[in-house]
C-alpha cells in the first residue's frame, strides 16, 4: 500500500491525476441510500473504530440500526468520535496487544448490551515504512507491527468466539489489506502482518461453522484516512489530505471510481449482514481492480 502510495504520488506531482466522476460506491459520500436497515437490533464491537475505516464503518452499522462500541488505544479521539457518532456509540479504550483488554471490552459489550453479534478487528498500524530491504528489518519493529495486527486479531477473534459460539450465532470480520494480496505494496512487516489474516479467517472459519458462526476478512486498497496521510508524510512531509485523496483517487483500475472510507464500510455491512449469511472464510478484496490489473499490452503489444 504504502510503496504503490509513494510510487503514485511520485508520478501524481509530475502529471496530475486523473479525475474521477463516480465512486466505488453507489451512495457516494458514507450516506446510505437503501431503505431496509440490515443490523436492526444487532449489536457491533469495532476495534481501531475510533478513526479512519473504523469510524467510517461504526457509522454506517449505526444507519443501519445497531449498537456501536468502539474500541481505542486513542481515548481522546474514541471519546469524540462516539460524541460525534450520537447516542448508540460507546467508547472503551482498549489496546489489542493486551489480551485482557480485548477480554474486557468484549465482556462490557456483553454485560450491557446482553449479547454480541458482531465482532469487527479491525485496528492496525502501517509500522516504519524503512528500511526497505528485508536485510535491514528490525525485530522489534517487526514484532510491534505483528502484536497490533495479527495478535491482536486473533485475540479479538478468541474472546468474540467464547459469547458467540454458545448462542451459536454472530459474525466476525477483520481487517487485512490490498498489501496481504500481492507482495511489494507495503513495508514488509505490514505485508507480512496482513497476507496472515486471510489464513487465520480461513483457519477459525473450519471451526466456527458448526457453531453457527460466520468469519470474513476485507482487503482494501489505499484509502485517504489519517493512517495513510500519517506514514506518507514520513516521507513527503508536504504531501496534504487533498492530495493524498487525489492520488488515492486515480490508483483504482476501474474507470470512473473513486475510493472512499464509505467503500469500505459498505462492503464491511455487506459482509456481517444477512446478505452474507452464506458466506464464511472469505477475503472481500475492495480495491476497484487495483489487485486485477492488466498490464498494458500483455499478451499481446497493443499494435500486434
Ligand atoms: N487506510 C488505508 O489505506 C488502508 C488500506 C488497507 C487496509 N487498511 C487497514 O485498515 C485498518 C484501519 O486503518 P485506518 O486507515 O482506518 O487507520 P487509522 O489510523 O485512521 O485508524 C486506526 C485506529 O486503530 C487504532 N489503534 C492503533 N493501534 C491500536 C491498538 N494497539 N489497540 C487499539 N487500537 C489501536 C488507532 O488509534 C486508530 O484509531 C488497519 O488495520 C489498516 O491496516 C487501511
Amino acid at each position: 500500500m504504502a510503496a504503490t502510495l509513494i510510487r503514485s504520488i511520485v508520478r501524481n506531482f509530475k502529471r496530475p491525476a486523473t479525475t474521477a466522476s463516480a465512486t466505488y460506491s453507489t451512495g457516494g459520500g458514507g450516506g446510505c441510500t437503501c431503505t431496509s436497515k440490515k443490523l436492526e437490533g444487532k449489536v457491533a464491537l469495532i476495534t481501531g473504530g475510533a478513526s479512519g475505516l473504523g469510524k467510517a464503518t461504526a457509522g454506517e452499522f449505526l444507519r443501519h440500526g445497531a449498537r456501536v462500541v468502539i474500541a481505542d488505544l486513542d481515548a481522546e479521539t474514541g471519546v469524540k468520535a462516539a460524541k460525534e457518532l450520537g447516542s448508540a456509540v460507546e467508547f472503551v479504550r482498549c489496546d489489542v496487544t493486551v489480551e485482557g483488554d480485548i477480554a474486557e471490552a468484549v465482556e462490557m459489550t456483553v454485560e450491557r448490551y446482553g449479547k454480541l453479534d458482531v465482532m469487527y478487528n479491525n485496528a492496525g498500524i502501517v509500522g516504519p515504512m524503512t528500511p526497505a530491504s528485508i536485510s535491514e528489518l528490525d525485530m522489534m519493529e517487526f514484532e510491534r507491527v505483528m502484536r497490533i495486527n495479527v495478535f491482536g486479531v486473533v485475540s479479538g477473534i478468541k474472546h468474540a468466539a467464547k459469547f458467540m459460539i454458545p448462542a451459536r450465532s454472530g459474525c466476525i470480520l477483520c481487517t487485512s489489506s490490498v498489501a496481504g494480496v500481492t507482495g511489494g505494496l507495503a513495508p514488509h512487516s505490514y505485508t507480512i502482518s496482513k497476507f496472515k489474516i486471510p489464513r487465520i479467517v480461513k483457519s477459525v472459519a473450519s471451526e466456527l461453522c458448526e457453531h453457527g458462526v460466520r468469519i470474513n476478512c476485507i482487503s482494501p486498497s489505499a484509502v485517504a484516512t489519517p493512517l495513510t496521510l500519517r506514514y506518507l508524510q514520513k516521507v513527503f512531509p508536504k504531501v496534504t489530505e487533498e492530495k493524498l485523496r487525489e492520488t488515492v483517487n486515480g490508483m483504482g483500475e476501474l474507470k470512473g471510481a473513486e475510493c472512499e472510507e464509505a467503500d469500505v464500510a459498505k462492503a464491511a455491512l455487506c459482509l456481517v449482514s444477512d446478505d452474507c449469511k452464506y458466506v464464511t472464510g472469505h477475503n472481500l478484496v475492495v480495491d476497484g481492480g487495483m489487485t486485477a490489473f492488466k498490464i498494458a499490452g500483455f499478451p499481446f503489444p497493443s499494435d500486434s
